[in-house]
């Protein structure tokens, strides 16, 4: 059995339906209506021990709620979840144990102490001993620079330094698997380098990691499993290296001609003008034309000078999924 494992995993959440302004808000204390929202559909997720998953989708695709199914701060309305063979809800302080979270929005730190205390309030709590504590700080200093951030107060500390000490924070009692959303978000590329460094050895060190994030630099550098989720159903489960060709078959080419082909078009193909006249821009779908069709498809109206293809980077996907402007479920 994995170390993660989700079977039809299904989360929905129930909100009020209130017509606008008080008399909206008063006949809602008379008939409650409300609407379910399905946030998390049908998912399937298994990973073994020391696998390291990127998680990604578009704003309310569902990341945040699946990782707190499987953390056990929700629990499903259907479906399993299994960590290390127990329900990650029903046994909460074991499953507490087991697991780091770190939401790079958030801070687990006690804001008004310095580092140094809430790292040994958490060392209480999770019962580290000490000679694993004092090795643990040792490790988090040399990666992570964490000696000159302890004695200050964690309302003092800028972003960097504040997921610097969060990341020792959340990984302190050494735990088997780490959910970390956004860990670099807002971070310069000197920290983010830093926290990256981090993040490979911890993988390294056989935790098992799962990452949100919408860097590809810490999906690339982090990652070598890709899921992708949208609208509460995973899209796309695999490797990295893959999901380019699999999934990105807009192409864009660009084309120098020997005078301007105007008013052409081409069937299956947006045609749009470049950045000169004699210049055009055809964008098409790689499963219903070629790149020589599109060629010998203009050739008879100019003769084609110079020809650009633009290869999509999984950079772009990225991108254009977070931006919502990419369903792949439609291209399966
Ligand atoms: N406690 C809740 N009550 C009602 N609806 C919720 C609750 N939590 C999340 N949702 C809804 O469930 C859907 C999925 O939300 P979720 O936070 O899991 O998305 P996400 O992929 O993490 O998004 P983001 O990238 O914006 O953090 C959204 O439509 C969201 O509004």
């Amino acid at each position: 059995m994995a170390l993660i494992e989700a079977a039809g995993l299904r989360k929905v959440f129930r909100r009020p339906v209130k017509d606008p302004g008080l008399g909206g808000a008063l006949r809602h204390l008379v008939t409650r209506r409300y609407t379910d929202l399905v946030a998390v559909d049908e998912v399937d997720l298994s990973i073994e021990a020391g696998e390291s998953v990127a998680y990604i989708g578009a704003n309310g695709a569902g990341k945040s709620t699946t990782v707190k199914l499987l953390s056990g701060i929700l629990v499903p309305t259907a479906g399993q979840v299994r960590v290390g063979g127990t329900d990650p809800h029903r046994h909460r302080i074991a499953n507490a144990r087991r697991i780091g979270v770190l939401f790079g929005q958030r801070s687990q730190l006690w804001w008004d102490l310095p580092v140094r205390d809430s790292l040994a309030l958490l060392r209480d709590i999770y019962r580290v001993g000490d000679d694993d504590y004092r090795r643990r700080l040792e490790r988090f200093d040399e990666v992570l620079g964490l000696g000159e951030l302890l004695p200050v107060v964690a309302r003092k500390l800028s972003l960097g330094q504040r997921m610097r000490a969060d990341l020792a924070a959340a990984l302190l009692h050494a735990p088997d698997v780490v959910y970390l959303d956004e860990p670099t978000i807002g971070l310069d590329l000197a920290v983010k380098d830093r926290v990256r460094a981090f993040l490979r050895a911890l993988r390294q060190d056989g935790t098992t990691i799962m990452l949100t994030t919408h860097d590809l630099g810490d999906i690339e550098d982090v990652c070598d499993r890709l899921v992708i989720i949208e609208a509460g159903r995973i899209v796309y489960d695999g490797a990295l290296s893959r999901v380019k060709d699999e999934y990105v078959r807009e192409r864009r080419m660009r084309l120098s001609l020997d005078r301007d082909p105007a008013g052409w078009t081409l069937p299956g193909a947006v045609v749009t003008p470049g950045a000169t006249g004699r210049e055009i821009v055809v964008t098409f779908d790689r499963l219903t034309l070629t790149a020589g069709a599109v060629i010998a498809a203009v050739s008879a109206h100019a003769e084609v000078l110079e020809v650009h293809i633009d290869e999509p980077t999984i950079e772009d996907l990225v991108r254009r999924l977070y931006a919502g402007d990419l369903t792949l479920a439609a291209q399966t």
